[in-house]
Parts: structure tokens; C-alpha cells; sequence
């Protein structure tokens, strides 16, 4: 199959039925043996099209006169990304292939009208954004995240701050991975990815972080469980948890395992339990706790709403389901999939979990609560309505040294340090 036809497909999975876009790649890559650079290219071209899906549509809707299938539609609109944004695809060549691809997918009547559209929007003019009127509507265009979420970062942030954001979640997102402290440290990782030819650099964002370019996975280390992947941002959330050598914690929304299992690296001999109410999510977090060597733990199914656990816990972490708006950049779809009365719902569930989890926290036990998010609503209003709803939680201020930061909650904006969007906020149970 060509390599713009199962470009296709992955888009259409994604755009059309729910799929995430990269597991979806995963899949297709590895039904179809591809060459490096193909592998590149389709990577390239489904993962932008999707980024930039609402300017794309943007561009090419005065040339559409007639209501268009699905799959013509997100043809033209993975063609389109190629023709305005890889110019090492050249314009007839990507055009060609898409009126291939009409044909067969439907007759020579689609590949005509596909064709047409094509060439049509070739050559002619893009459409200048700068001629809408509303502010957010125009960033709303250039930067492809639906209009709802840029009116509320210009609430908050103004619209300087919102195109700020917008653009940091616009680009290629850094790779980061976490030292495993409880196997090696930074230093010595770093020599061992040197000297297996990995261009690795120490992250000055968090001391565990390494900052990592190419193919990670394919590292001696990481089956040997020197390290995960994990965004530096994530990683924050253990400097604001500071779990000690014989904590027992509970990381009550689990999977994959990235916190708790940070967490557990550091308290070596205490005690981690990870839960998750998503039963077939645990095994992931089972199998990646035993790459990285960790034992003194319990992963089990619980809803944290609502579930009893079996201990009283030291330290809890809630790294809760959220609108994840702070992850555009490695989860592009995330924009298209959120709505504004999704976040209502999430606000409820946040709020109930946390309420739910605090009656397993020890008198002067530490929560944390993070989300990957930029929305105010799940965060600094979670936040304050959790303490004002509980009088036995108080704030408990906590030191995020990169970011000269002390504060009991702290929102990480992408463009601060080039990392996802991500908040965290810390509270303490009265003694
Ligand atoms: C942001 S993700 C957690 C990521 C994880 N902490 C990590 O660092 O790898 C949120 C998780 O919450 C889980 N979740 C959603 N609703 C939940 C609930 N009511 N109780 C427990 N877990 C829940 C989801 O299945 C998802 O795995």
C-alpha cells in the first residue's frame, strides 16, 4: 500500500473513529515494513495534518463547492498539509498521489474532482488569516486549537499569553526520559547513552531529567530499566511530593505508572500502592514496574471516587483524568476531542476523587494533585473549592527550584521551559 494511503487511513482513524494517533502509527507500522525515511515522512504527515487541521480547512474552503465524503475530505486535507508545510514533498507529486488514491478508493469521477480542488487551491493565493476581525478566532485559525480553548487562555492570560501558549504547544515537543535513582545515576546513564552514540544532555529542570534525542527504546538501558520516558513537567511532581525513603504512597490514578513508579524509585524501602480504575491499563503498570527492577508494591483496580483502599498512606498522589490541554503537542487530536462541557463533568470527578481519597491520607500526610491541563477550572478552582469543601486540608507550599518557585500550587505554562502544560498543587491533612 502506498505509503499517502495508509497516511490516509491512520488520519481517518483518528479524525473519524476516536483512535489516538499514536497508537494508530504503532499499528500501522508495524503491519507495514517501512523504510526509516518513509516511516518519517507518514509520521510526519499524519501527526501535522491533524495539528493543523482547522487552518488547513481554513485554506481550502473556497474551494469546495460540493458536500465532500469523509474520506475525500481528509485527502484533500493530507494534501494540503503537504503542499503548504513539506517542501521536500514537491507540490504535482503530492497532488498526483492523492487523485491515485481517489481513483481507486472511488472512480475516475473523484479522482477528477479531487483534482480539481487540488490544483484549484495550488495555485491560487493562500487565504491571509489576518484579515479576521476577532482576535481569538484568528489565533483560533493559525494555530488550529478549536476557538473554546484560546477564549479561555485569553481570559486568563490575555491574548498575548494565549498565543504564547499556543504557539509553544504548536511545536516539536523535546524528549525527555527519567534516571531510574534506584538502579544508576544521572552521571553514569549519561556516560552509558553517550557511549552507545545517544545525543544525551542533562535536563537543569529536574535532576532525574535527561533530555534525549533519536531512537531511545532502542538503548541497552531501557530494557535493563535505567530509565522511562516521561516529560520533564511530569517529573516535577516528585520534587513537589518529596517522597522519603520509607514512605508508603498511593498513586491513585495509576496508569501507566509514571508518577508512583518516580515515587517508589525514591522510597526504596517504603511502599508504593498504584490503582487505576481501568482494568486493562494495569498490566502496564505491573510490566513497568518490573522493567525498572521495583518490588515493594501493589497495583490493583479501584475507582478513586468511590473505593475503599486497604491502608492509611503517607503521601498520596492524584494525577487525575483531565481535558489534557497541556498536551497538544505529543497528543494532537486531544484539541478536537475536549469540549467545554467536558471539562464540567471533569471538574465533578476531579473534586470527587480527591474528596474520596483524603479519608486514606495520615493526619499531616501530603497530597498532591496534577493534571497535564491549561484550564483553570480543573485547576486553580479544583484546588481552592477541595480546601475550602475540607476543613481537616490545608495548602502546604512546596519548592520547584528551576522554576524559583514556592507556592502551594504552581500552573507550568509550555512556553516557560519548553515542556508540556501541567499543573500541580500540594495540600497537607491537619494534624
Ligand atoms: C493522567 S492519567 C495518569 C497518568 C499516570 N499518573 C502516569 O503518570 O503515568 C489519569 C489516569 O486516571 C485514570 N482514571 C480515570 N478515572 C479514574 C477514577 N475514577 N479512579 C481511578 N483512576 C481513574 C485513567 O485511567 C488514567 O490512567
Amino acid at each position: 500500500m502506498s505509503l499517502r494511503k495508509l497516511a490516509l487511513d491512520a488520519y481517518g482513524r483518528v479524525m473519524d473513529e476516536g483512535g489516538y494517533s499514536n497508537i494508530v502509527l504503532n499499528d500501522i507500522i508495524k503491519s507495514h515494513p517501512l523504510e526509516a525515511n518513509d516511516k518519517g515522512l507518514l509520521t510526519e504527515i499524519v501527526y501535522g495534518t491533524i495539528a493543523k487541521r482547522l487552518h488547513i480547512q481554513y485554506q481550502i474552503r473556497p474551494f469546495i463547492r460540493t458536500r465532500l465524503k469523509r474520506w475525500q475530505r481528509n485527502l484533500i486535507e493530507i494534501t494540503v498539509y503537504q503542499i503548504i508545510w513539506l517542501d521536500r514533498v514537491p507540490n504535482y507529486a503530492a497532488i498526483n498521489e492523492a487523485v491515485k488514491i481517489a481513483k481507486a478508493s472511488g472512480g475516475p469521477k473523484d479522482a477528477n474532482a479531487i483534482n480539481g480542488i487540488l490544483r484549484n487551491f495550488e495555485r491560487s493565493p493562500r487565504q491571509d488569516a489576518n484579515a479576521i476581525k476577532s482576535a481569538t478566532k484568528r489565533l483560533s485559525i493559525e494555530t488550529s486549537i478549536p476557538e473554546w480553548i484560546i477564549f479561555h487562555w485569553k481570559t486568563h492570560h490575555g491574548i498575548e499569553g494565549a498565543r504564547r501558549i499556543a504557539e509553544a504547544l504548536d511545536s516539536r515537543p523535546q524528549m525527555y526520559i527519567r534516571t531510574n535513582t534506584s538502579r544508576i545515576t544521572r552521571e553514569s546513564l549519561l556516560s552509558k547513552l553517550t557511549a552507545e552514540g545517544l545525543e544525551a544532555t542533562p535536563s537543569d529542570i529536574h535532576p532525574d531529567a535527561i533530555e534525549v534525542d533519536g531512537d531511545i527504546l532502542k538503548s541497552e538501558g531501557y530494557e535493563a530499566g535505567l530509565f522511562s520516558i516521561q516529560d520533564v513537567s511530569s517529573m516535577l511532581v516528585n520534587e513537589a511530593l518529596e517522597p522519603a525513603v520509607d514512605d508508603v504512597i498511593l498513586d491513585a490514578c495509576s496508569a501507566p505508572g509514571g508518577k508512583g513508579l518516580h515515587a517508589l524509585e525514591k522510597a526504596t524501602s517504603g511502599h508504593v500502592d498504584l490503582s487505576d480504575v481501568h482494568t486493562h491499563k494495569l498490566p502496564l503498570v505491573t510490566q513497568h514496574a518490573k522493567r525498572l527492577g521495583l518490588s515493594n508494591l501493589e497495583v490493583f483496580l479501584a475507582d478513586a471516587a468511590c473505593d475503599e483502599y486497604p491502608r492509611l498512606y503517607d503521601k498520596i498522589i492524584v494525577d487525575a483524568p483531565c481535558s489534557g490541554l497541556g498536551v497538544m503537542r505529543r497528543k494532537p487530536e486531544i484539541r478536537y476531542e475536549r469540549t467545554a462541557e467536558d471539562v464540567e463533568a471533569l471538574v465533578r470527578l476531579q473534586l470527587e476523587i480527591l474528596s474520596n481519597v483524603k479519608q486514606y491520607l495520615k493526619k499531616d500526610g501530603v497530597l498532591i494533585y496534577s493534571t497535564c491541563t491549561i484550564h483553570q477550572m480543573e485547576n486553580e478552582n479544583v484546588a481552592y473549592t477541595f480546601k475550602k469543601e475540607n476543613d481537616d486540608i490545608e495548602f502546604d507550599p512546596f519548592r520547584l527550584k528551576a522554576f524559583d518557585f514556592e507556592g502551594p500550587y504552581r500552573q507550568i505554562l509550555p512556553h516557560e521551559a519548553d515542556t508540556d502544560g501541567f499543573f500541580i498543587a500540594r495540600f497537607r491533612k491537619k494534624e
